[in-house]
């Protein structure tokens, strides 16, 4: 008998992701989560066993599960330049961030060996969380400046002894303002430190970085008519 209250559900949600593209957005958020966090449920056990545990190889496990995601999002990717990113040794990419989606975007192009940098909090975010620390993802406390510094010029140490790669995210946060928010400088400091420059380099190194992802950002911007939250119809 319960079973009767099913079918305006069936009826009502197709009309509403035919009618309304704020339901549709706000489903795909749901869904979003929900799938990352299942996919984390299979991927857990299997780099456990795999690596026994926290191991940078383990990004190549999770790279691999995430790549369809965009499908089901209505998402595609166009990647150029990805040949820059094959070479030896450890270096650093940085890359703007405007939403959780650009993990989508970073598993399309990670190149092995490289794991990113993350806030804390996001450890504490159910299996996702315990995924990205088995992908040995660095967590940063971005309330505690000096903490945070201090694991990563540990983690330029591991860049260097492990021939590890890192992505970060040098606006520090999420921004959907348009543009790029002043880059932190955490990532520049790593670069250094792994390449054997001085700290004199960071300010020139960072502002030339700034620049071009700038240049990239706006040219980028300018192709698509696309926002990235729900459309106001
Ligand atoms: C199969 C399963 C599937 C499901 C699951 C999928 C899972 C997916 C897996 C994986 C994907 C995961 C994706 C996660 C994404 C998360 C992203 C985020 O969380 S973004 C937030 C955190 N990221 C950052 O914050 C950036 C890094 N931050 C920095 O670099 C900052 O610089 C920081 C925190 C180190 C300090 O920040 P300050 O706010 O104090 O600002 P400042 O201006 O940069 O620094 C102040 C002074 O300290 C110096 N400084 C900074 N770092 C230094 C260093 N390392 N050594 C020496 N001095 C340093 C600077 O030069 C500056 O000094 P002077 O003002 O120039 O004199
Ligand atoms: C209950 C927790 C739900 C977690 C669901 C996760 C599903 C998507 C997995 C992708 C993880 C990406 C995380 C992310 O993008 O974190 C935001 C930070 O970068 C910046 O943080 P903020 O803008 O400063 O808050």
């Amino acid at each position: 008998m319960d079973a009767v209250w099913i079918l305006p559900v069936l009826l009502v949600l197709p009309l509403l992701l035919w009618t309304s593209s704020t339901f549709v957005f706000y489903f795909k958020k749901c869904f979003y989560v929900a799938y990352m966090m299942l996919l984390a449920v299979i991927a857990i056990p299997i780099c456990i066993l795999k690596s026994g545990g926290r191991d940078i190889e383990n990004m190549r496990v999770i790279r691999f599960m995430v790549r369809h995601v965009k499908y089901f999002l209505g998402l595609r990717f166009q990647v150029s330049g990805w040949e820059h990113l094959q070479t030896d040794g450890p270096y650093v990419i940085i890359s703007n961030h405007q939403s959780s989606l650009d993990v989508l975007g970073m598993m399309e192009v990670l190149p092995d060996r490289c794991s990113t940098i993350a806030k804390k909090e996001l450890l504490w975010a159910g299996t996702v969380g315990m995924i990205c620390w088995l992908g040995g993802i660095v967590f940063i406390n971005r309330k505690k400046t000096s903490d945070a510094k201090n694991v990563m010029s540990d983690a330029a140490k591991t860049m260097l002894a492990d021939k590890i790669r890192l992505w970060v995210f040098p606006e520090g946060t999420r921004n959907q303002n348009g543009g790029l928010l002043p880059f932190k400088k955490g990532a520049f400091h790593l670069a250094i430190q792994a390449q054997g420059l001085t700290a004199d380099d960071v300010t020139l190194l960072s502002e030339q970085s700034f620049g071009i992802m700038r240049s990239a950002f706006l040219e980028i911007s300018g192709q698509s008519v696309q926002s990235n939250g729900p459309s106001t119809h």
